[in-house]
């Protein structure tokens, strides 16, 4: 992915992604449910860790003496300057991952974690430079309820289809999936929807009432390319 792309999702809002991504017909972007553990702004190519439900018999705590343990893999292995996005099924009775962990994520260079189940240690988590989405926190280990078994594949996360090499991107509401052949002309579209729309309130906070200025009529557009012009 062109490093202006992911420069553009960086800054601009998941509310303008997601509705540049409904004008190409895709309504299912949002991971709804998935809060900010951190407040970092987030756009990378998503590497996936899938988990399935744990058994009692094979998930007991002497796995994690493996460091080969596919959790542990994931870390060591997600690329710098990409996401690492785990399905848990929606599931956080159990955490996906803690604060050493996600500490290791930080100084890899890694762009962010993302899980649709919950984290442990999150009064640590919050204060990394990291940016990290869950659903809440548990302090339990994810063992108890999570069983890892594969790395970048396909998954859902929060009932999104999540493919490798799809940009997640993050602010302040959430993270949006954004389909990787699609990041590019979004980033772009979404910038200049950034740009209008900031001109537009600016318009409404002096008074202009909705009829003429959203959606900008010829007049209201004019005003917006001359402002432009004008920076
Ligand atoms: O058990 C875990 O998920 C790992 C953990 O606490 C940490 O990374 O600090
Ligand atoms: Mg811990």
């Amino acid at each position: 992915m062109d490093a202006r792309t992911i420069e553009l999702l960086k800054q601009v809002s998941t509310a303008t992604v997601s509705t540049q991504l409904l004008s190409r017909g895709l309504r299912n972007t949002f991971l709804h449910g998935i809060r900010p553990v951190t407040a970092h702004r987030m756009a990378g190519p998503a590497f996936t860790l899938r988990y399935i439900p744990a058994r009692e018999d094979i998930d007991v705590l002497a796995v994690y003496q493996d460091y080969d343990h596919p959790q542990r893999k994931a870390v060591e292995t997600v690329p710098p300057d990409h996401v690492l996005v785990m399905d848990c099924r929606g599931q956080g009775r159990a955490a996906s991952a803690g604060a050493i962990l996600a500490t290791r994520l930080q100084a890899r260079g890694v762009a962010g974690l993302v899980t649709d189940g919950t984290l442990r240690d999150t009064p640590e988590i919050a204060k990394l430079d990291l940016p990290v989405y869950a659903q809440g926190a548990s302090p339990l280990t994810n063992l108890a309820q999570h069983h890892a078994v594969d790395l970048n594949v396909p998954i859902g996360c929060a009932e999104v289809a999540v493919y490798p090499g799809d940009i997640m991107v993050g602010d302040a509401e959430g993270v949006v999936c954004v389909p990787q052949h699609l990041a590019q002309e979004v980033a772009e579209a979404a910038f200049e929807q950034d740009q209008l729309e900031a001109f537009i309130q600016t318009e409404i906070a002096g008074g202009k009432p909705l009829r003429g200025t959203y959606p900008p009529d010829e007049a209201t557009l004019a005003r917006y390319h001359q402002h432009r012009r004008s920076q």
